[in-house]
């Protein structure tokens, strides 16, 4: 489990992640890029909860590296909400690094769109931004097909799986970050869908769980969520 509480200790948080994920000197200097970037708009665009900037390493970086895990060989992905960047920004980089593969990142807010343009050009991540609502970007998402989506902090599991119940279908993999709730949200969504997931542990919260979705189907045939 990552979890730096010195908080008087910035530089505790940043080896903590570092040294769990082992990632190359190019990478942790572009993730080292996005942690300065985020913190110099955030004092006039206040782009992410300001408490969560003390130990933004933990928080942010290490809860978005963890993820691609989960789908290791997908090359194509899709992060929904990506607000300040968390995790496509992170992903993208992971992938750049790679040297395959890239995500969309969808947001509607022009604020954070400006951000993560920004982040990308900053990072190099190979990653693009689709502002808009993501009922409107999903079905003019062109190119290859998705083969991971992922949302952190943006609806409850039944609605993530209402909104990418086509790309699921389609045989993406879907990598949901869920907090201390994740029971009951999966308890909810199985009313309305009968789903393969994985509820694999978090590395940075105890408490969460990564909720990893391989298949979907509506429950009654198609008259569950509407
Ligand atoms: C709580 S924030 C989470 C941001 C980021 N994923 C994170 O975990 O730090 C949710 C984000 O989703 C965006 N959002 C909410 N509903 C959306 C929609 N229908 N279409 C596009 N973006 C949306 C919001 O603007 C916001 O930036």
């Amino acid at each position: 489990m990552i979890s730096s509480s010195d908080l008087s200790s910035p530089d505790a948080d940043r080896l903590e992640t570092l040294t769990a994920f082992s990632v190359s000197r190019e990478t942790s200097d572009r993730l080292t890029i996005l942690v300065q970037e985020l913190r110099r708009w955030q004092a006039v665009k206040n782009l992410v909860g300001a408490g969560t900037l003390a130990n933004v390493w933990t928080r942010h970086i290490a809860d978005s590296l963890q993820l691609i895990r989960h789908a290791p060989d997908a090359r194509h992905w899709l992060d929904l909400g990506s607000g300040a960047g968390f995790p496509g920004i992170v992903l993208g980089i992971l992938l750049r690094e790679r040297g395959e593969g890239h995500i969309d990142l969808v947001e509607s807010n022009g604020r954070k769109c400006t951000f993560l343009r920004h982040a990308i050009r900053a990072t190099g991540a190979s990653a693009a931004v689709h502002q808009g609502r993501i009922a409107d970007i999903l079905p003019i998402l062109g190119g290859a097909p998705v083969d991971a989506v992922t949302a952190r902090a943006l609806a409850p599991l039944a609605e993530l799986l209402d909104m990418t119940k086509d790309l699921l279908r389609n045989g993406a993999t879907g990598v949901f970050p869920k907090g201390q709730d994740w029971e009951s949200e999966l308890t909810e969504a199985r009313k309305y869908w009968r789903i393969t997931v994985d509820a694999l542990p978090s590395l940075v919260d105890s408490r969460g769980r990564i909720l990893v979705v391989r298949e979907l189907q509506e429950v009654d045939g198609g008259h569950g969520r509407r």
